[in-house]
């Protein structure tokens, strides 16, 4: 059936994602960076998309989600918005862009609404970010909150380690997401967190949860695009589960490209474009005399020795 035949589903609004925790019908979500990552996202129905600021070590190659700017995620941002339609799109704010103050916080989300066309924002943390979030959502911005381990300050949180293994450190990731909830925020991620503190948490939560290493008692999951396919070259965490290995295939297939090219064998004929015979004489008589024999090959610059 191509895609064209299948009825559009409805868009996911916020409102559809907390009858959807409320139903217990659980929420896809992954990360989509392009066009293309974006556009499979769509065919595949997920409900969320998110450009996350991952996007610094999947899509950019940095060791830490920290480097990447505001310009850079604005551009992920466009072309993701340009080849979804119906998931939620939601776009991490990233380090360093909300931080400082409330008005920086909402200048730099109102940019990622109005100059990329994201549905919503999402900020890392409880703390400082419970306030920044509040601002936000007034300003009329929903917002996903994000606690447990929290790429931006893994610094400070001894690297991308697992949060709230110690009932004291869970209580403390408990007291965040019930402050971000309180803030207005519309749905939490909750990352590598014990599945029996995520499990003991969401009775007293109200709003949607979105888990990624946080065990199976969240109302959704989410895994990084490049994670999930195998295209991604870093350390794999403990909770990625590969649902494909697309990095030999495409190893392989742009080797074969170099190979064919490399053989003559690519391009083949029908990969080239026609010209009437006729075209091609009167071309030959109004080009130049072909080059003599010990001239330069065209394109080749002679040697002062032979020149
Ligand atoms: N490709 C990719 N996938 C991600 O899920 C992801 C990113 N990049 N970049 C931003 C953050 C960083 N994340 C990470 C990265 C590594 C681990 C990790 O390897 N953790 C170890 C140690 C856990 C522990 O001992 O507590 C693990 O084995 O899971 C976890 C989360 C999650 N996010
Ligand atoms: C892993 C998800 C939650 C994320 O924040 C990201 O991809 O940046
Ligand atoms: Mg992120």
């Amino acid at each position: 059936m191509s895609a064209g035949t299948i009825p559009a589903r409805p868009r996911v609004t916020i409102a559809g994602l907390a009858d959807m925790r409320s139903q217990r019908q659980p929420i896809a979500m992954v990360t989509a960076y392009d066009y293309p990552s974006a556009q499979i996202a769509e065919a595949a129905g997920v409900d969320i998309v998110l450009v996350g600021d991952s996007a610094a070590m999947t899509v950019l190659g940095h060791e830490s989600t920290v480097p990447v700017t505001i310009d850079e995620m604005l551009m992920l941002t466009a072309a993701v918005r340009r080849g979804l339609r119906t998931p939620l799109l939601v776009a991490d704010l990233p380090f360093g862009s909300y931080e400082i103050s409330d008005e920086q916080a909402i200048t730099t989300a109102q940019r990622f609404i109005k100059e990329a066309g994201a549905d919503a924002v999402k900020i890392e943390r409880g703390g400082t970010s419970v306030e920044r979030a509040r601002a936000i959502v007034a300003a009329g911005i929903p917002v996903m909150g994000h606690v447990g381990l929290t790429p931006q300050t893994a610094s400070t949180i001894g690297g991308f380690r697992a949060q709230g293994r110690t009932a004291e450190e869970a209580v403390a990731v408990f007291r965040s997401a019930r402050a971000l909830q309180n803030a207005g925020c519309f749905a939490l991620v909750f990352e590598a967190i014990p599945s029996a503190a995520t499990e003991a948490m969401m009775p007293l939560l109200h709003l949607p949860i979105i888990g990624i290493g946080a065990g199976p008692a969240t109302d959704g999951q989410v895994l990084v695009f490049h994670d999930l396919l195998g295209i991604y070259d870093g350390h794999a965490a403990r909770f990625v589960k590969r649902y494909a290995e697309l990095r030999e295939p495409m190893i392989t297939a742009v080797a074969a490209y170099a190979e064919d090219v490399r053989t003559h064998r690519y391009p083949a004929p029908e990969h080239e474009y026609s010209m009437p015979a006729a075209e091609t004489q009167l071309l030959i008589g109004l080009l130049p005399e072909p080059a003599h024999p010990g001239d330069a090959v065209s394109g080749i610059t002679p040697s002062p020795a032979t020149a």
